[in-house]
């Protein structure tokens, strides 16, 4: 075939072979077919452009092999994603129908005939379009919540979960009837966008069947919490509820009378990784502190915990214990409003270890982690990252990262807000900063931290955790915290904001200032 000469421009359209090319390229979906049109014998007297034409269809045949290559590499990557899930699926079945459902789980209480005041109980709605057991239309059940723990825990959770009590949490807002839970935050429905629901609203626990077992966890060296405990748990046994005591209570408890040895405990580490599978409700009979240490011994899942107040301050005890039984009554009873208070979970990474993944075992705070210079004299130099963006180089006495609950102790002496415990947020406090400017902020709940040692930092710096466990952080060791999945629900006497306010007011006298007097200047 002679080349068509009468196109000026060369353009490969007006090629005499101009039809076989486009018929080819409109066939090209695949590499042969480009294969083949390159290795059709170029035309004696071909002129440059062709040349150039046939460069780039090789080009385009490269492409489309490498195309070609990461599709089989994604579809294999995708079928063994597939399989995984399936095996997954199949084993969460098998373990659900090994599971009693709620219904007979309810009839399992009732048959132990347990002395319990008057039990509203909704029966459990279970289709056959609702095959998942454990998942409420308007709320979580506890069932719910322990089962993702369950597929992490070695432990034989499940015959364990049988002895529970369960219950059911209702999402609410004032003024609002409707108390459906949704994940759904923003909608944007024909392209507008509304914040119809409230991702933190009051929450509410029913009780699904009654609760059988009670933590009590106490104060040391009290003899005004020992008392009250001893009371407590003779007027437990009496309404037929099983107690747990730590095993420092247990002896002192036993020291006092041999009447005293239905009181459950534990021997060693093991049996307080198991608590929570035992335990409906805990009490803390203590200040502030002693909430922190109930909350330490979860490690998981975190039983409701119902503070009476026996401290000097009590932000978050807001119970009275001179009316325990009244209270608890109540609580037993439900439903109870509870705040749900979130907690950090912390890594540190040392730069000895050779991953990322090597990590210490997570630590979970309720109030925050501090990062200071300890007794180290210089000032601590600590590189701040929020997912990874550059934040801020901390030179000072050091850092504290605070859930909201932990927003009115030791952030609130260091300068930073005080924030309502239900509010989703981490703040980002520091402690005497080097600088003129360093304001606190306060960062949103799904961000991950990672404070950095640097190598160049003259001194070490310790992390504590509540107050307590103190780790050193040498240079280019760091501290990688997050918020934890597993919040701890404290009762509330009003509801959370009723009783943040009074904790504010009472606690530290907030904004008092005696009223000015009616008489005096006036505006004319
Ligand atoms: N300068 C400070 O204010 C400072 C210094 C160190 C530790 N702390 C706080 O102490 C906490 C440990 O408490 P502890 O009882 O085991 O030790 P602790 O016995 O030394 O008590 C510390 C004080 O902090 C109060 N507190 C604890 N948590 C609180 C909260 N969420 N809101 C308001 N006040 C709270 C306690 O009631 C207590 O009065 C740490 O988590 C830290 O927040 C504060
Ligand atoms: N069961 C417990 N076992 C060991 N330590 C505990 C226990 N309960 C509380 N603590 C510790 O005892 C300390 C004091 O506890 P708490 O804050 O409850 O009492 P308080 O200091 O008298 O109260 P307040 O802080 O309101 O004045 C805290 O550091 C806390 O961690």
């Amino acid at each position: 075939m002679a080349p068509d000469t009468s196109s000026s421009n060369g353009n490969a359209s007006n090629l005499p072979s101009e039809n076989g090319f486009l018929d080819s390229l409109s066939l090209l979906n695949s590499e042969k077919a480009v294969k083949e049109v390159i290795e059709q014998p170029l035309v004696e007297g071909i002129e440059g452009h062709l040349v150039e034409f046939s460069e780039a269809m090789r080009t385009v045949g490269k492409v489309l092999r490498r195309a070609a290559d990461g599709k089989a590499s994604a579809q294999a990557e995708a079928s063994e994603w597939k399989r995984k899930y399936e095996l997954e699926r199949e084993k969460n079945l098998q373990l659900e129908n090994k599971v009693l459902s709620p219904a007979e789980l309810h009839n399992n209480h009732t048959e132990k005939n347990i002395e319990n005041s008057a039990q509203h109980l909704e029966p459990m709605h279970e289709t056959k379009e609702q095959p998942q057991k454990y998942r409420g239309k308007y709320g979580i059940y506890s069932h719910e919540v322990l089962w993702d723990k369950e597929q992490n825990s070695c432990s034989n959770v499940h015959s364990k979960l049988l002895r529970k009590a369960s219950f059911k949490l209702h999402w609410s807002c004032k003024g609002e009837k409707n108390d459906q839970h949704k994940h759904d935050v923003v909608s944007f429905e024909k392209g507008n966008i509304t914040t119809a629901e409230r991702s933190s609203k009051q929450i509410c626990l029913k009780w699904e069947s009654p609760p059988q077992t009670v933590l009590i966890l106490t104060k040391p060296n009290s003899i005004s919490v020992k008392v009250i405990c001893a009371e407590m748990i003779r007027w437990l046994k009496e309404i037929k509820l099983s107690i747990y005591v730590e095993p420092r209570v247990r002896m002192e408890l036993l020291a006092e009378s041999s009447y005293y040895s239905f009181v459950q405990t534990w021997k060693d580490d093991d049996g307080v990784l198991l608590l929570h599978e035992k335990v409906d409700l805990v009490v803390t009979l203590g200040g502030d502190g002693t909430v922190l240490w109930a909350a330490s011994l979860f490690k998981g899942p975190v039983p409701p915990i119902v503070p009476f107040s026996l401290g000097s301050l009590g932000f978050m005890t807001p119970f009275h214990s001179e009316q325990y039984r009244e209270c608890l009554k109540s609580i037993l009873q439900g439903p109870i409003s509870i705040t749900l208070r979130n907690r950090l979970q912390c890594h540190v990474i040392r730069d000895a270890a050779k991953t990322e993944y090597e990590t210490e075992e997570p630590i979970l705070v309720l109030n925050e982690v501090t990062i200071d210079r300890g007794i180290s004299s210089f000032l601590t130099n600590l590189e701040c990252y929020c997912d990874n963006s550059f934040v801020t180089c901390v030179q000072g006495d050091g850092l504290i990262l605070s859930t909201t609950s932990g927003s009115t102790a030791y952030s609130l002496a260091a300068g930073g807000s005080m924030v309502h415990p239900q509010v989703p947020g981490i703040l980002f406090t520091p402690i005497c900063p080097h600088s003129l400017s360093f304001r606190p902020l306060i960062l949103p709940e799904h961000v991950t931290i990672r404070i950095q040692v640097p190598f160049n930092s003259r001194g070490h710096a310790w992390a504590s955790f509540d107050g307590k466990d103190r780790k050193q952080l040498g240079p280019g060791d760091a501290l990688v915290c997050s918020m934890s999945v597993w919040p701890v629900p404290t009762a509330c006497r009003g509801d959370s904001t009723n009783d943040f306010l009074h904790s504010i007011h009472e606690g530290l006298h907030w904004n008092l200032r005696k009223t000015q007097s009616f008489d005096g200047p006036r505006e004319s």
